[in-house]
């Protein structure tokens, strides 16, 4: 379902009409990164704070689009109100990429008009590039580059999500009338890389406004980004969203003006969420998945107890000089019956049962996440740690294993891959190494004093003298072999 593209330099009539106003700036195209917007005349700098500091961009509130301003246009279109209704309200997300849908589909079907109420959003979308080079949207080929980074799991998560959340669309709209003609009649069904689209298109465009929250604003949304930003936008009294400049910041005429996507967000996420790594990005750090003992037999109730995705998170610090690793899960993941970790099911009143998690015969269900903290009593609290230091070291050899081994045979992109994908995943890949090499020479020195510790030191030798090794029964965990 491709929508009819309009160029760029017709969004100036677009602005005029629908009240944005560019303050000596334009939207353009730059070199490398798609459109992006430029100063029209040189900008002094001045040491205004708002709301004195030269405004560049205004956009009028009724233009933000998010889960009110769904909200808001269901009320004038009750075909849209009934889809909404059918399949939004799970987030704020859910809810704008329906309107995105509708709102591509009434683009490129321009003689279906009668089934739903377009907006000037309808004609803005038709401005926006047709692709974004985040990795749910590369080919199976260029997907390959992502092995053995942190990413390879999160875009197969995500391609799976996106698959299931593209099936309830399918079916709930389907089952209504004038939905089912317009997305999905022969001749031209919404496909799911459609989907896959729309999902890349928000999440490449929707900022964090101070008051409104997470929306897309167009015109924002043509900023590029930089890690020396020279603007930043803002909610004024009237609830316009204005592009600012920074204080003490001029602009030369024909200067790309550039805010901040964040400066804390790591090579994966920027290239997971932009399609693109910042190489002047400070944030140095990456996220790994981490699963139970596949033989411990309370890996399961773990799971529920934690009730999130159990994760590894390793940091270099601002500095550069230190890198280090947290990990909530991995702390009750590496403890076990015999230290005093217990699961009881509660029979409520109403007879509702409950999984309720007891360490050292202490009630700690709300702390499942606190167990680093929880084991510091423990007698053999060094030995625990040790086991922790110990799962985290072989997630990081794993992880570094499989990223040497998948490395790409060539120096340049195969004939099926894009050039871009591939500097991009090659760059990430270098990034995560990096990191992880770091990770472990600090875990080797963290380790080596844990098994100089004396409690550890008597626990292993009891062990031994008792010729089993650590953990010797069902509960015990593979890391227990510090060997
Ligand atoms: C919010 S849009 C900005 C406008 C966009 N360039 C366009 O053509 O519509 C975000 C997208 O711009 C591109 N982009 C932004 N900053 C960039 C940068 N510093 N380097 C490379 N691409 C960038 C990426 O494709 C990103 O997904």
């Amino acid at each position: 379902m491709p929508w009819p593209a309009l160029p760029i330099q017709g969004l100036p009539a677009w602005a005029h009409l629908n009240d944005v106003s560019f303050n000596n700036v334009k939207v353009t195209n730059t070199e490398g990164k798609g459109y992006g917007v430029v100063s029209d005349r040189a900008i002094e700098a001045t040491e205004h704070p708002p709301p004195d500091a030269p405004i560049l961009v205004t956009v009028p509130h009724d233009l933000v689009l998010n889960a009110a301003a769904v909200d808001e246009h269901a009320k004038e279109d009750k075909n849209f109100r009934l889809l909404l209704d059918a399949i939004g309200h799970r987030s704020a997300r859910a809810d704008v990429l329906l309107f995105l849908l509708v709102q591509t589909a009434l683009a490129s079907r321009p003689g279906h008009s009668s089934v739903g109420v377009s907006n000037p959003w309808t004609e803005y979308l038709q401005f926006l590039p047709e692709t974004v080079l985040v990795p749910t949207l590369w080919a199976e080929d260029e997907r390959l580059l992502l092995r053995g980074t942190s990413l390879e799991a999160a875009v197969n998560a995500k391609i799976l999500a996106l698959d299931a959340e593209f099936g309830l669309v399918r079916e709930k709209s389907s089952d209504i009338i004038c939905w089912n003609d317009l997305l999905w009649a022969a001749g031209g069904s919404v496909s799911f890389t459609d989907w896959i689209r729309l999902d890349a298109l928000y999440r490449s465009r929707c900022l964090e406004l101070p008051r409104s929250g997470e929306s897309m604003v167009p015109c924002i949304d043509m900023i590029n980004h930089s890690a020396a930003p020279s603007a930043y936008y803002e909610e004024n009294a009237k609830d316009e969203v204005v592009l600012l400049l920074r204080p003490g910041i001029s602009i030369p005429k024909g200067d790309e003006i550039t805010i901040s996507y964040g400066d804390t967000k790591s090579a994966a996420e920027m290239l997971f969420s932009y399609g693109f790594i910042d190489p002047q990005s400070t944030a140095d750090d990456l996220v790994l998945p981490l699963s139970p003992f596949p033989d411990d037999p309370l890996a399961k109730a773990k799971l529920v107890a934690f009730g999130q995705a159990p994760k590894i998170h390793v940091a270099r610090s601002e500095d550069g000089t230190t890198i280090g690793w947290t990990s909530e899960f991995a702390y009750l993941m590496c403890v076990n019956e015999e230290d005093g970790l217990e699961f009881r099911i509660l029979q409520q009143t109403d007879g509702a049962r409950q999984l309720r998690v007891f360490w050292q015969d202490e009630d700690v269900t709300d702390r499942t996440s606190d167990f680093e903290a929880l084991i510091q009593a423990h007698p053999l609290s060094a030995v625990l740690r040790l086991r922790v230091v110990t799962v985290v070291e072989d997630c990081f050899q794993t992880q570094l294993e499989r990223l040497a081994s998948s490395t790409p045979p060539g120096v340049t992109a195969s004939s099926t891959q894009r050039e871009d994908c591939f500097k991009t995943a090659l760059a990430l890949r270098e990034i995560e190494r990096n990191i992880l090499q770091g990770a472990l020479e600090a875990l080797d020195g963290e380790k080596s004093s844990l098994l100089a510790d004396k409690n550890v030191v008597a626990y292993l030798g009891l062990k031994e003298a008792a010729g089993s090794d650590l953990a010797g029964d069902e509960a015990s965990n593979e890391a227990d072999d510090f060997s």
